[in-house]
């Protein structure tokens, strides 16, 4: 399988290749050439099959050659067993139409465990036998940055510097991130906002004196390898609610547009999917684009669900691309007009190919907060507040009678205790894998949003590669 920059201008790159680089030298994110496709025989076969053996099927075409299916294998089977659930992704149903995909049973309690455990052992793999480093750079809301540091945490040849907008994560995902002491992991709080910190990784990447000296690499959802291993989970979980026979709903809390991409994905690979809902909280840059084409800036709102206070969407890029007629050039001057002026409007080619599966939602605070005691008092089942803002949208959308809707329930709800107890009265446990969290020693540093500030400090603290 070959990968080409949305962008349309930078080399184009194998599975290896494209996972170690992250995002693409000409700014564009890497897409497979095609989409591969499963008939309906095939998916109908993923039943019964555990995750892992799901995740070798799913993600094989993606790799093509550069690895064996027995090392995929190899690779799912010890990325999955970290996870405490025997299913991985278990479903649960909370009446009879609405199911919630929890996805936080890996080590850090959201679902970027799913990608980023696999994307650990794959950078892992493909350093071995090299004398390359590599030096992942990374900006986070709260989760992505836990996890990937979990992921390599004292692996050789890779330093992980993670960026997140002080005072804007749950002290839970602060502490999961700054409490890990590892020489190879470097916490970096930057004032601003999670999209400063995102537009600063992207700029690192566009400056040679630091993407070339030390052969920066993404684990954020700009690299590819991230989507492919969420692709997964849909397919996962539409086979267990009778797919492909039966077509599956899913709603999508929603920030980056990563997990929602990867749900466009499984439906571009023939899993039938009814709809995907896309479901923002108040920064809904994501909820305006899709209803009425305007992909405009707005400031970013703090919120009790700060994963998702995001603003600009990378993945949206992606989708972009594909429903645009996969055309470089034409995408490139969109984004840079965008990267310009901060505002948008979709094309009518791409307006109509996303209204055909996704909807969208916008849930505020208030609806936020009575889907978590809907959950709690109708089903039993105390959600975390990303969770929450899905589920709202999930029971606001019209589907037809027996389409079974999923929500990806994206985050443990002990990540973010205070809203949950401010909406239903209950203070979530931390589980036990989490360990002494509160009593661990923290480091790491307060910066400026600058490049100086934050260059300077890689530069400090990476090794060059070699
Ligand atoms: C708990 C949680 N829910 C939802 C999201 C949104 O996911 P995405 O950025 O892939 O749209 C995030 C952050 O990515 C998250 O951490
Ligand atoms: N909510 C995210 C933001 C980054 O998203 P990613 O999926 O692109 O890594 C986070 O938790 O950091």
């Amino acid at each position: 399988m070959r990968y080409f920059s949305t962008r349309g201008t930078a080399p184009v790159l194998d599975f290896r290749g494209a996972t170690l680089a992250g995002l693409a030298a000409d700014g564009g994110l890497y897409v497979p050439e095609t989409w591969p496709t499963l008939s309906r025989e095939a998916i109908a076969g993923l039943a019964g099959l555990s995750y892992a053996e799901t995740a070798v099927r799913i993600m094989a075409p993606f790799i093509g050659d550069a690895l064996t299916e027995d090392e995929l294998r190899d690779l799912c089977e010890t990325a999955y067993g970290r996870f405490s659930h025997a299913a991985v992704t278990p479903l649960v149903q909370l009446d009879h139409d609405q199911w919630l995909l929890e996805l936080f049973h890996g080590p850090t309690l959201a679902f970027k465990d799913v990608a980023l455990q696999l994307l650990g052992l794959l950078f892992e793999r493909f350093l071995t036998g090299t004398d390359k480093r590599l030096t992942i750079i990374g900006a986070t809301s709260g989760d992505t940055g836990s996890a990937a540091i979990d992921a390599v945490a004292g692996r050789e040849g890779v330093d992980i510097f993670m960026l997140h907008p002080v005072g804007r994560v749950s002290e839970v995902q602060r502490r999961q991130m700054t409490t890990v002491l590892s020489p190879n992991v470097h916490n970096i709080a930057i004032e601003g906002d999670f999209d400063t910190a995102q537009a600063l990784v992207k700029t690192m990447f566009a400056t040679p004196a630091l993407a070339d000296t030390y052969a920066l690499s993404a684990v954020n959802s700009i690299n590819w390898a991230r989507l492919m291993a969420q692709v997964v989970y849909y397919f996962y979980a539409a086979v267990r609610l009778g797919g492909p026979e039966r077509p599956v709903a899913f709603a999508v809390p929603t920030g980056n547009f990563g997990d929602v991409f990867a749900g466009y994905v499984a439906a571009r690979m023939g899993l039938p999917i009814a709809k995907l809902i896309v479901a923002t909280n108040v920064n809904d840059i994501l909820h305006r684009a899709l209803t009425a084409g305007d992909y405009s800036k707005g400031t970013v709102e703090q919120t009790a669900t700060p994963s998702m206070d995001i603003q600009v969407s990378s993945n949206f890029e992606r989708l972009l691309f594909d429903l645009g007629g996969r055309d470089g050039h034409a995408l490139a001057a969109q984004m840079k007009g965008f990267e310009a002026t901060g505002a948008m409007r979709l094309t009518n080619a791409q307006s109509q190919g996303a209204a055909g599966l996704f909807g969208s939602e916008r849930v505020d605070p208030d609806n936020m907060a009575m889907a978590m005691r809907w959950a709690c008092e109708k089903a039993g089942q105390v959600i975390d507040p990303h969770t929450a803002i899905g589920l709202a949208a999930a029971r606001r959308q019209a589907l037809a009678p027996g389409v079974p809707i999923v929500t990806l329930a994206t985050a443990h709800p002990a990540k973010f205790r205070d809203a949950v107890e401010r909406a239903t009265g209950a203070r979530p446990v931390l589980p036990a894998r989490v360990g002494d969290l509160f009593e661990r020693e923290e480091r790491y540093v307060t910066l400026p949003a600058t490049l100086a500030a934050v260059g300077d400090y890689v530069a400090a603290h990476a090794h060059p590669s070699r």
